[in-house]
Protein backbone atom coordinates (compact mmCIF):
# COMPACT_ATOMS: atom_id res chain seq x y z
CA UNK A 1 0.00 0.00 0.00
CA UNK A 2 1.27 3.12 -0.86
CA UNK A 3 1.22 6.05 1.70
CA UNK A 4 -0.35 8.86 0.64
CA UNK A 5 2.62 11.76 0.07
CA UNK A 6 2.03 15.08 2.36
CA UNK A 7 4.15 18.25 1.19
CA UNK A 8 3.12 21.03 4.05
CA UNK A 9 2.75 20.52 7.73
CA UNK A 10 -0.40 23.25 6.77
CA UNK A 11 -2.57 20.14 5.24
CA UNK A 12 -1.76 18.63 7.83
CA UNK A 13 -2.83 21.33 10.06
CA UNK A 14 -6.21 19.42 10.73
CA UNK A 15 -9.58 21.45 10.69
CA UNK A 16 -9.51 24.32 13.12
CA UNK A 17 -12.83 22.98 14.63
CA UNK A 18 -15.34 25.71 13.78
CA UNK A 19 -18.89 26.00 13.82
CA UNK A 20 -20.64 24.64 10.17
CA UNK A 21 -23.70 25.78 8.96
CA UNK A 22 -24.55 22.48 8.47
CA UNK A 23 -28.17 22.44 8.29
CA UNK A 24 -29.96 19.29 6.77
CA UNK A 25 -31.10 19.79 3.34
CA UNK A 26 -34.15 21.65 3.19
CA UNK A 27 -35.81 22.50 -0.65
CA UNK A 28 -35.54 26.18 -0.05
CA UNK A 29 -32.84 28.42 -1.85
CA UNK A 30 -32.48 32.13 -2.13
CA UNK A 31 -31.52 32.43 -5.48
CA UNK A 32 -33.14 31.59 -8.90
CA UNK A 33 -32.52 28.89 -10.84
CA UNK A 34 -29.03 28.68 -11.98
CA UNK A 35 -28.50 29.45 -15.79
CA UNK A 36 -25.54 27.68 -16.75
CA UNK A 37 -24.84 29.45 -20.07
CA UNK A 38 -22.07 27.86 -20.78
CA UNK A 39 -21.70 23.80 -19.53
CA UNK A 40 -21.09 21.99 -22.18
CA UNK A 41 -20.80 18.03 -22.10
CA UNK A 42 -16.89 17.68 -22.33
CA UNK A 43 -15.63 16.24 -19.15
CA UNK A 44 -12.87 18.34 -17.68
CA UNK A 45 -11.76 16.49 -14.93
CA UNK A 46 -12.24 13.04 -14.16
CA UNK A 47 -11.98 11.05 -10.25
CA UNK A 48 -11.79 7.53 -11.17
CA UNK A 49 -11.79 4.95 -8.62
CA UNK A 50 -10.14 6.52 -6.38
CA UNK A 51 -9.13 5.53 -3.09
CA UNK A 52 -6.94 7.47 -0.38
CA UNK A 53 -6.30 6.05 2.94
CA UNK A 54 -3.95 7.38 6.21
CA UNK A 55 -2.64 4.11 7.69
CA UNK A 56 -5.93 2.85 8.80
CA UNK A 57 -8.13 5.46 7.99
CA UNK A 58 -10.06 5.36 4.29
CA UNK A 59 -10.41 9.49 3.56
CA UNK A 60 -11.37 8.08 0.02
CA UNK A 61 -13.08 4.91 -0.84
CA UNK A 62 -13.65 3.66 -4.28
CA UNK A 63 -14.88 7.27 -5.51
CA UNK A 64 -15.99 8.46 -9.17
CA UNK A 65 -17.10 11.43 -10.66
CA UNK A 66 -16.16 14.02 -13.57
CA UNK A 67 -16.51 17.40 -14.02
CA UNK A 68 -17.85 18.89 -17.37
CA UNK A 69 -16.43 22.08 -18.85
CA UNK A 70 -18.37 24.97 -18.05
CA UNK A 71 -20.23 24.08 -14.61
CA UNK A 72 -20.56 24.85 -11.06
CA UNK A 73 -19.88 22.21 -9.24
CA UNK A 74 -20.52 21.19 -5.83
CA UNK A 75 -18.71 18.44 -3.56
CA UNK A 76 -20.58 18.21 -0.25
CA UNK A 77 -20.80 16.02 2.79
CA UNK A 78 -21.00 15.88 6.95
CA UNK A 79 -17.47 16.64 8.22
CA UNK A 80 -14.76 14.36 7.99
CA UNK A 81 -16.56 12.83 4.51
CA UNK A 82 -13.69 13.05 2.89
CA UNK A 83 -14.38 16.63 0.66
CA UNK A 84 -10.83 18.21 1.32
CA UNK A 85 -8.87 15.30 0.98
CA UNK A 86 -10.57 15.03 -2.71
CA UNK A 87 -9.34 18.95 -3.14
CA UNK A 88 -5.88 17.85 -2.29
CA UNK A 89 -5.68 14.70 -4.16
CA UNK A 90 -6.92 16.73 -7.17
CA UNK A 91 -3.97 19.31 -6.44
CA UNK A 92 -1.11 17.55 -5.73
CA UNK A 93 -1.03 17.47 -2.20
CA UNK A 94 -1.99 13.88 -1.50
CA UNK A 95 -1.17 10.95 -4.16
CA UNK A 96 -4.30 8.52 -4.24
CA UNK A 97 -3.36 5.00 -2.83
CA UNK A 98 -4.92 3.83 -5.98
CA UNK A 99 -7.40 5.08 -8.92
CA UNK A 100 -6.86 7.63 -11.10
CA UNK A 101 -7.15 11.53 -11.86
CA UNK A 102 -7.60 13.02 -15.22
CA UNK A 103 -7.40 16.41 -16.02
CA UNK A 104 -7.91 17.04 -19.77
CA UNK A 105 -7.30 13.71 -20.31
CA UNK A 106 -4.08 13.68 -18.63
CA UNK A 107 -3.26 11.90 -15.92
CA UNK A 108 -2.44 14.50 -12.98
CA UNK A 109 -1.11 12.08 -10.33
CA UNK A 110 2.32 12.20 -9.20
CA UNK A 111 2.07 15.31 -10.86
CA UNK A 112 3.72 18.64 -7.78
CA UNK A 113 1.60 21.07 -6.88
CA UNK A 114 3.03 24.25 -9.11
CA UNK A 115 2.96 22.04 -12.15
CA UNK A 116 -1.18 21.43 -11.47
CA UNK A 117 -1.46 24.83 -11.39
CA UNK A 118 0.84 25.80 -14.51
CA UNK A 119 -1.59 22.70 -15.92
CA UNK A 120 -4.85 25.00 -15.15
CA UNK A 121 -6.04 23.80 -11.78
CA UNK A 122 -6.33 26.61 -9.27
CA UNK A 123 -7.85 26.29 -5.16
CA UNK A 124 -8.28 28.38 -2.62
CA UNK A 125 -8.07 27.16 1.29
CA UNK A 126 -10.31 26.73 4.03
CA UNK A 127 -8.14 28.88 6.24
CA UNK A 128 -7.30 32.29 4.42
CA UNK A 129 -3.29 31.64 3.53
CA UNK A 130 -2.24 35.29 2.06
CA UNK A 131 1.31 37.04 2.89
CA UNK A 132 0.25 38.96 5.65
CA UNK A 133 2.49 41.66 4.97
CA UNK A 134 2.04 42.25 1.58
CA UNK A 135 -0.61 44.51 0.17
CA UNK A 136 -3.75 42.74 -1.51
CA UNK A 137 -2.26 43.66 -5.54
CA UNK A 138 1.44 41.97 -4.68
CA UNK A 139 -0.68 38.79 -3.23
CA UNK A 140 -2.19 38.99 -6.43
CA UNK A 141 0.86 39.41 -8.71
CA UNK A 142 2.19 36.44 -6.91
CA UNK A 143 -0.78 34.55 -8.39
CA UNK A 144 0.37 36.00 -11.86
CA UNK A 145 3.80 35.33 -11.58
CA UNK A 146 3.23 32.03 -11.98
CA UNK A 147 2.40 32.42 -15.83
CA UNK A 148 5.53 34.82 -16.53
CA UNK A 149 8.07 33.16 -18.67
CA UNK A 150 10.72 35.92 -17.76
CA UNK A 151 13.83 34.07 -17.08
CA UNK A 152 15.89 35.18 -13.17
CA UNK A 153 18.42 36.55 -15.91
CA UNK A 154 16.37 39.28 -17.30
CA UNK A 155 14.44 39.34 -13.93
CA UNK A 156 17.96 40.40 -11.96
CA UNK A 157 19.22 42.84 -14.92
CA UNK A 158 15.70 43.59 -15.52
CA UNK A 159 15.58 43.17 -19.39
CA UNK A 160 12.38 44.97 -21.16
CA UNK A 161 10.54 41.68 -21.22
CA UNK A 162 10.69 41.51 -17.73
CA UNK A 163 8.83 45.20 -17.35
CA UNK A 164 6.33 44.21 -19.99
CA UNK A 165 5.40 41.47 -18.03
CA UNK A 166 6.11 43.17 -14.22
CA UNK A 167 3.38 45.64 -16.11
CA UNK A 168 0.85 43.39 -17.61
CA UNK A 169 0.80 40.72 -14.38
CA UNK A 170 0.00 44.32 -12.39
CA UNK A 171 -2.85 45.68 -14.63
CA UNK A 172 -3.88 41.93 -14.68
CA UNK A 173 -4.12 42.06 -10.88
CA UNK A 174 -5.58 45.44 -10.68
CA UNK A 175 -8.40 44.24 -13.01
CA UNK A 176 -8.92 40.82 -10.35
CA UNK A 177 -9.17 43.05 -8.20
CA UNK A 178 -11.90 45.25 -9.38
CA UNK A 179 -13.32 41.78 -10.54
CA UNK A 180 -13.81 40.45 -7.28
CA UNK A 181 -14.91 44.24 -5.87
CA UNK A 182 -11.86 45.17 -3.85
CA UNK A 183 -9.63 47.77 -6.22
CA UNK A 184 -10.18 49.91 -3.25
CA UNK A 185 -7.95 48.09 -0.90
CA UNK A 186 -4.81 47.33 -4.01
CA UNK A 187 -2.39 49.16 -2.02
CA UNK A 188 -3.64 48.19 1.34
CA UNK A 189 -1.47 45.35 3.40
CA UNK A 190 -3.62 42.16 3.26
CA UNK A 191 -3.58 41.83 6.87
CA UNK A 192 -5.66 45.01 7.59
CA UNK A 193 -8.54 43.74 5.19
CA UNK A 194 -11.34 42.25 6.53
CA UNK A 195 -12.33 38.83 6.44
CA UNK A 196 -14.35 39.21 3.81
CA UNK A 197 -11.96 40.78 1.89
CA UNK A 198 -9.15 38.20 2.25
CA UNK A 199 -11.78 35.53 1.10
CA UNK A 200 -11.92 37.67 -2.19
CA UNK A 201 -7.87 39.00 -2.25
CA UNK A 202 -7.93 34.99 -1.99
CA UNK A 203 -10.01 34.32 -4.95
CA UNK A 204 -8.39 36.93 -7.25
CA UNK A 205 -5.43 35.31 -6.81
CA UNK A 206 -6.15 31.74 -7.48
CA UNK A 207 -8.06 33.50 -11.16
CA UNK A 208 -4.45 35.44 -11.97
CA UNK A 209 -2.87 31.90 -12.70
CA UNK A 210 -5.63 32.18 -15.44
CA UNK A 211 -6.95 28.74 -14.02
CA UNK A 212 -9.21 26.62 -16.27
CA UNK A 213 -10.80 24.77 -13.14
CA UNK A 214 -10.87 27.21 -9.85
CA UNK A 215 -11.83 24.59 -6.55
CA UNK A 216 -13.11 27.13 -3.70
CA UNK A 217 -13.02 25.03 -0.63
CA UNK A 218 -15.24 26.43 1.65
CA UNK A 219 -15.49 29.98 0.46
CA UNK A 220 -18.80 31.52 2.42
CA UNK A 221 -17.13 29.78 6.01
CA UNK A 222 -18.04 32.27 8.13
CA UNK A 223 -19.96 35.06 6.10
CA UNK A 224 -23.08 36.63 7.20
CA UNK A 225 -26.00 36.31 4.49
CA UNK A 226 -25.54 38.90 2.71
CA UNK A 227 -22.02 38.13 2.31
CA UNK A 228 -23.04 34.85 0.98
CA UNK A 229 -25.01 36.30 -1.50
CA UNK A 230 -22.66 38.40 -2.90
CA UNK A 231 -20.42 35.18 -3.25
CA UNK A 232 -22.90 33.59 -5.09
CA UNK A 233 -22.94 36.19 -7.57
CA UNK A 234 -19.60 36.13 -8.09
CA UNK A 235 -19.35 32.49 -8.54
CA UNK A 236 -21.75 32.39 -11.29
CA UNK A 237 -19.71 35.62 -12.74
CA UNK A 238 -16.41 33.31 -12.62
CA UNK A 239 -18.34 30.80 -14.60
CA UNK A 240 -19.70 33.00 -16.58
CA UNK A 241 -15.85 33.88 -18.10
CA UNK A 242 -15.64 30.36 -18.59
CA UNK A 243 -13.96 28.87 -16.09
CA UNK A 244 -15.05 25.51 -14.53
CA UNK A 245 -15.99 25.67 -10.75
CA UNK A 246 -15.13 22.93 -8.19
CA UNK A 247 -17.32 24.09 -4.58
CA UNK A 248 -16.72 22.38 -1.35
CA UNK A 249 -19.81 24.09 0.82
CA UNK A 250 -21.52 23.41 4.04
CA UNK A 251 -23.75 26.03 3.56
CA UNK A 252 -27.06 24.16 1.92
CA UNK A 253 -28.65 26.95 0.68
CA UNK A 254 -25.72 28.35 -1.13
CA UNK A 255 -24.96 24.92 -2.77
CA UNK A 256 -28.39 24.34 -3.93
CA UNK A 257 -28.46 28.26 -5.30
CA UNK A 258 -25.71 28.10 -7.47
CA UNK A 259 -24.33 24.58 -8.55
CA UNK A 260 -25.51 22.47 -11.69
CA UNK A 261 -24.73 19.35 -10.07
CA UNK A 262 -23.55 17.81 -6.69
CA UNK A 263 -21.57 14.94 -5.34
CA UNK A 264 -22.34 13.88 -2.14
CA UNK A 265 -19.68 11.79 0.18
CA UNK A 266 -20.22 10.23 3.67
CA UNK A 267 -17.18 8.49 5.35
CA UNK A 268 -15.35 8.39 1.86
CA UNK A 269 -17.71 7.08 -0.25
CA UNK A 270 -20.13 8.98 -2.69
CA UNK A 271 -23.61 8.26 -1.76
CA UNK A 272 -25.72 10.38 -4.54
CA UNK A 273 -24.65 12.26 -7.72
CA UNK A 274 -26.69 15.02 -9.48
CA UNK A 275 -28.70 18.34 -9.88
CA UNK A 276 -29.59 19.90 -6.64
CA UNK A 277 -32.96 18.95 -6.59
CA UNK A 278 -31.91 15.34 -7.11
CA UNK A 279 -29.47 15.32 -4.08
CA UNK A 280 -31.87 17.49 -2.00
CA UNK A 281 -34.65 14.62 -2.24
CA UNK A 282 -32.70 11.77 -1.99
CA UNK A 283 -32.90 9.87 1.16
CA UNK A 284 -29.62 8.78 1.88
CA UNK A 285 -28.63 12.11 1.69
CA UNK A 286 -31.11 13.27 4.02
CA UNK A 287 -29.94 10.76 6.54
CA UNK A 288 -26.25 11.41 6.13
CA UNK A 289 -27.24 14.82 7.21
CA UNK A 290 -29.60 14.18 9.77
CA UNK A 291 -27.37 11.35 10.98
CA UNK A 292 -30.16 8.65 11.00
CA UNK A 293 -29.68 5.35 8.91
CA UNK A 294 -30.78 5.51 5.15
CA UNK A 295 -33.38 2.97 6.13
CA UNK A 296 -34.77 4.54 8.61
CA UNK A 297 -35.23 8.09 6.38
N1 LIG B 1 -3.45 14.21 6.90
C1 LIG B 1 -4.30 13.36 7.44
N2 LIG B 1 -3.88 12.36 8.25
C2 LIG B 1 -4.75 11.47 8.76
N3 LIG B 1 -6.08 11.50 8.57
C3 LIG B 1 -6.56 12.47 7.80
C4 LIG B 1 -5.71 13.46 7.19
N4 LIG B 1 -6.49 14.31 6.44
C5 LIG B 1 -7.75 13.87 6.60
N5 LIG B 1 -7.80 12.79 7.40
C6 LIG B 1 -8.99 12.03 7.76
O1 LIG B 1 -9.65 11.70 6.56
C7 LIG B 1 -11.07 11.81 6.72
C8 LIG B 1 -11.61 12.82 5.69
O2 LIG B 1 -11.17 14.13 6.07
P1 LIG B 1 -11.45 15.42 5.18
O3 LIG B 1 -10.76 16.57 5.82
O4 LIG B 1 -11.13 15.12 3.77
O5 LIG B 1 -13.02 15.58 5.34
P2 LIG B 1 -13.95 16.80 4.94
O6 LIG B 1 -15.13 16.22 4.27
O7 LIG B 1 -13.17 17.81 4.18
O8 LIG B 1 -14.35 17.37 6.36
P3 LIG B 1 -14.69 18.88 6.84
O9 LIG B 1 -16.04 19.19 6.30
O10 LIG B 1 -14.72 18.73 8.33
O11 LIG B 1 -13.61 19.76 6.36
C9 LIG B 1 -11.31 12.21 8.16
O12 LIG B 1 -11.53 11.04 8.90
C10 LIG B 1 -9.99 12.85 8.56
O13 LIG B 1 -9.77 12.77 9.94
Amino acid sequence: MTEPHQETPEELDRQNARPVDQAAPTGQSHAEPNPSPVRGEEVLLEVDHVTLRFGGVVALNDVSFSLRKGEIFGLIGPNGAGKTTCFNAMTGVYRPTEGAIRFQGESIVGKKKHEITRGGIARTFQNVRLFPEMTALENVMVGADAHHKTSVISALFRLPRFWREEKSGRERSLELLRFVGIAHRAGDVSRNLSYGEQRRLEIARALATNPTLLCLDEPAAGFNPAEKEELLQLIRRIRDTGVTVLLIEHDMRLVMGVTDRIVVLEFGKKIAEGTPAEVRDNPAVIAAYLGVPTDAA
